[in-house]
């Protein structure tokens, strides 16, 4: 299978910074200033490409606020008190999911609850090595205590193995590789047959495994090789592989060499027009061209639990990052359910709701429980 040939390259980037048309993207998320995009560029114009590289130094700059801004804030203290108004003025449109539980139990009243939680900088705290991104016991006790009442999923950019094993919880669904490797319940009406594949979850319970990137994996592991050398000599870059998708970490490579690593991920996806760049926190994302991504998987877990088209059920997604933004936009335009941001600076969302970090996250699990005990007594 050859998956490189043809005469475009596919290039990350955000096109309402570059000013591109949107009806020059392979498929378009219309609206929405927030969903990854790529873009298909002419591989031989000049002079492109290196607008591009510099777009996305910009962009790895600008979405990395943490690095930048807050942490020379952090003594000042007029600084830090315009912070926290920003803050407050923000939660204006993005109310606390705390401070507005009654209002959510209130429209949750009847219906069922189906809970949707992406993994990193939402139930683990952001750290400088991916690899030690634990979960706490106690939020691993509240996820466990909300999955008894509630179907519950974790919807990650990581590999399903590799969040499962900071989880640990059988009790629950796992989508891996941003919503490209689902492992969820068997039910006829899954919709796609065909990427589907019976298996068995940890419990030797029977699952389905959907996995519509699979024809992508050589390509992905071959990327995944080449990226590992490019960066070799990076310090502090660290390449992860996702499985359907692969990671290029710079949290922890000098801002002055941010633009070594995007302009090298950006030459080597000259040569994949089946792959596209992404961005999220510090992290660059080297996906398949797919129109998948983690509002598709809510929407098939949803599918998949027999959810869908009903007026008693009310999703909620809980994410902190980009790729979160594609799941929030499907419960806002499907007017259903609702999305939490979970942040500690103000930014643009598709969310409805706020909550400040993972420990705010398990307080609002642990209250769904509370109210889901009292309204069954
Ligand atoms: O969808 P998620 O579960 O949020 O996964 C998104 C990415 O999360 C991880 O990276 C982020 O967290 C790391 C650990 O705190 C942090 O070091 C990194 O800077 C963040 O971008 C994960 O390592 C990536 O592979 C995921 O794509």
């Amino acid at each position: 299978m050859d998956l490189n040939s043809g005469s475009t390259s596919p290039v990350l980037t955000d096109n309402t910074r570059l000013g591109i048309h949107s009806g020059l993207l392979p498929y378009s998320h219309s609206g929405s200033a927030f969903s990854p995009l790529f873009l298909t560029i002419p591989r031989k114009r000049p002079g492109l490409l290196d607008d591009v590289k510099s777009s996305l130094l910009d962009t790895m700059i600008s979405s990395s606020p943490t690095h930048n801004k807050l942490l020379k804030d952090a003594n000042n203290e007029t600084a830090q008190s315009d912070a926290d108004l920003a803050y407050r003025n923000w939660m204006c449109k993005y109310p606390s999911a705390l401070a507005s539980f009654e209002q959510i139990a209130k429209s949750a009243n009847g219906k069922r609850i189906a809970l949707f939680l992406d993994y990193d900088g939402t139930l683990s705290p952001i750290v400088d090595n991916p690899d030690n991104a634990f979960m706490s016991n106690a939020m691993r006790v509240a996820v466990r205590n909300v999955a008894k009442y509630f179907p519950t999923a974790i919807i990650s950019g990581r590999s399903r193995d590799k969040v499962y094993e900071f989880v640990g919880l059988t009790e629950l669904y796992y989508a891996g590789s941003h919503g490209m490797d689902i492992m969820g319940p068997v039910s006829p009406s899954h919709g796609d047959s065909t990427n589907c594949i019976k298996s068995v979850d940890k419990n030797g319970k029977e699952v389905n495994l959907f996995q519509p990137a699979s024809k992508f994996l050589p390509l992905i592991d071959e990327v995944h090789k080449s990226l590992l050398e490019i960066t070799k000599d990076i310090v502090g870059a660290k390449v992860e592989n996702n499985k359907f998708c692969v990671s290029v970490h710079y949290r922890n490579v000098d801002q002055k060499s941010w633009s070594i690593v995007g302009d090298a991920v950006l030459e080597l996806l000259k040569g994949y027009p089946r792959l596209r760049l992404t961005h999220g926190r510090m992290v660059l994302e080297v996906r398949p061209v797919l129109d998948w991504h983690k509002g598709k998987a809510v929407e098939f877990l949803l599918k998949s639990l027999g959810l869908t088209n009903c007026d008693d059920v009310l999703p909620i997604y809980v994410g902190d990052d980009r790729t979160d933004e594609d799941a929030f936009k499907v419960l806002r335009e499907g007017n259903r359910g609702y999305g939490i941001l979970v942040s500690p600076m103000p930014k643009e969302s598709n969310a409805f709701y706020s909550l400040r970090d993972p420990s705010e996250v398990m307080e609002f699990l642990n209250a769904l429980v509370m109210w889901k005990k009292k309204s069954v007594v």
